[in-house]
């Protein structure tokens, strides 16, 4: 049996910044993935698989370029589907090598199994060898649940992983369909169905709710919506999935709630993920996982309510992102081995990489409402930008909402090219206690989309209060405050 001070089960985002950091802090450290290698469903079916792919697309279709040379897509990247694959596998192989490396320098030991609670100091690891199944036993003084999600595959979907598959299959084994329905408009239904129809693959997404992506400002998703209906994205909101059967093909075909049918080649369903807490023996440890399997902890530990077992990353639910789950696992770390961090900042940026970009942080303008702001809006066309001009840009806006009595930044909502890098200018001024008159003050490169910044600010400077003009708040520093271990 080995032992170490700190043990984590899953080697994605969060279990492996939480490992690394607690090696940082010289404490004996085993990562534990059922995987065949290390990096969770982020570097294996999530994040980087998606995001390589959404980057293969916009390159072999010349996406960026279409306003200049009219490219059409579909073909070239039809044949170039063995390029797609090889560029993700490249990709993949990059990601699980760098971290290797980072654990091998850290002296972080890694083992290949599944892992499940015996107590809460021990850790049974089920190991698959060939042609047997060995099991071995660990003990941590601390442990961390950093399993994350499995995607959410309801009985009346018939996956066969090939013509309807769920969004960790659709990466194992690229294929470019003649049409395509999406099923389930969250962050994961959009991103696919806009890179599909990127490849000028007529996309069908099926949401069952009036609205989609509720947590972004409407005035962006509804500029969203129109870029994709323009480019003749099917939306049908408000219609659930009545039935599912595969035709004679192999096909999918879809009767919707209101009687209509949509057929397609592939279906993506993506409705959601849940827990990868089944089967990890939380009946041992007297852990329970609510309906959707996500635990609960302390959101400044990370700790559960077994005081020396943390969760961290999707397990414990929103915002189960790569980047905050990062965040998360430090937290874990420092906290398990008594070396405080500072709190967070209250706000985190959103990055849905769809095509186009969207990128959000702070309010958005229901929820300034809502909270009781009084404020104004200015916004940036991209394609007024010089910079937007060059790129042959036609769409996309920066939208930035200042607290009209004191001119503070309240939140920054952005569709477009490189909305989800421009998002940052906007989170270091908001987190920092800053507003209008940062923009007004400062220079910007020129030309860059940066510029919209400034053009947003004068917009909304524009239509404030002319009692107010000149006199925003000259900015106080904001308090930072350490996180101290639970009693
Ligand atoms: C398609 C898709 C696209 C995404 N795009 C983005 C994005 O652009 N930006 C972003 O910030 N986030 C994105 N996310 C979310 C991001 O991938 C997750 O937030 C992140 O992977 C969560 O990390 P984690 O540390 O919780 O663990 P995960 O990455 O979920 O990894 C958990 C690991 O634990 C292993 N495991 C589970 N149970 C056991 C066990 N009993 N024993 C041993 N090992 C076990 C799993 O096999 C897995 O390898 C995306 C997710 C998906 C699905
Ligand atoms: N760029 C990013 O940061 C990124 C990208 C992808 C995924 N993620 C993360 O992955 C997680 C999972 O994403 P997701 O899109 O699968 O989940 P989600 O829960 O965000 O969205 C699921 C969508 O499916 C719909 N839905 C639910 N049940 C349904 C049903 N039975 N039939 C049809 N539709 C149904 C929901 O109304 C919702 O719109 C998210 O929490 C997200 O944070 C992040």
């Amino acid at each position: 049996m080995s032992s170490y001070d700190f043990v984590v089960i899953g080697s994605g985002p969060a279990g492996r910044r939480a490992a690394i950091q607690a090696a940082k802090l010289k404490k004996s450290v085993l990562v534990i993935d059922d995987r065949g290698s290390v990096g969770g469903v982020s570097v294996h079916t999530g994040t980087i698989p998606s995001k390589t792919l959404r980057e293969s697309v916009l390159n072999l279709t010349g996406w960026r370029e279409r306003q200049f040379y009219n490219r059409r897509s579909t073909d070239k990247a039809q044949s170039n589907c063995a390029a797609l694959n090889s560029r993700l596998s490249k990709t993949l192989h990059h990601e699980v090598d760098v971290l290797e490396q980072q654990f091998a320098r850290n002296n972080v030991h890694t083992l290949q199994g599944r892992a499940q609670f015996v107590d809460r100091h021990t850790l049974q690891v089920e190991r698959h060898e060939a042609d047997r199944t060995a099991t071995e036993l660990v003990t941590a003084d601390r442990i961390l649940v950093t399993v994350g999600t499995k995607p959410f595959r309801p009985d009346y979907v018939p996956f066969n992983d090939r013509t309807v598959l769920d969004s960790d299959a659709i990466v194992a084994d690229l294929t470019i369909p003649r049409s395509l329905t999406v099923i389930g408009a969250g962050v994961i239904g959009i991103e696919y169905a806009t890179i599909f129809s990127a490849l000028d693959v007529p996309v069908t997404l099926i949401e069952p709710r009036d609205s989609f992506l509720d947590f972004v400002d409407r005035e962006v998703i509804s500029n969203f919506t129109q870029q994709l209906l323009d480019r003749g994205m099917s939306i049908r909101l408000g219609c659930s999935a009545e039935s599912i059967v595969l035709d004679e093909m192999d096909c999918p075909v879809v009767t919707l709630n209101d009687g209509r049918v949509v057929r397609s080649e592939m279906l993506l369903f993506a409705a959601g993920r849940k827990g990868a807490t089944d089967n990890i023996g939380l009946d041992k440890i007297a852990l329970e996982a609510d309906h959707r399997g996500r635990l609960t902890v302390n959101p400044d530990t990370m700790q559960t309510s077994v005081d020396n077992i943390y969760a961290a990353g999707d397990v414990i639910g929103f915002p189960s992102l790569a980047s905050t789950s990062m965040e998360q696992g430090r937290i874990a770390a420092c906290h398990a081995f008594d070396a405080p961090m500072p709190t967070a900042p209250h706000h985190f940026p959103y990055g849905i990489y769809a095509v186009p970009e969207i990128s959000t942080i702070g309010y958005s303008e229901e929820q300034a409402r809502e909270k009781g702001f009084v404020f104004e809006c200015g916004i940036a066309r991209l394609r007024e930008t010089s910079r937007g001009h060059i790129m042959g840009l036609q769409s996309g806006i920066l939208k930035c909402l200042f607290e009209l009595e004191t001119g503070k930044l309240l939140g920054v909502h952005a569709v477009g090219e490189g909305a989800t890098e421009l998002i940052h200018i906007g989170q270091a001024v908001l987190n920092l206690g800053g507003g209008i008159d940062f923009f007004m003050e400062n220079t910007f490169n020129y030309p860059t989309l940066a510029e919209a910044y400034k053009i947003a600010a004068l917009d909304a400077w524009n239509r404030m209060a002319p009692a107010k003009k000149g006199e925003v708040v000259k900015l106080k520093k904001p308090k930072s405050k350490s996180r101290k271990k639970a009693a």
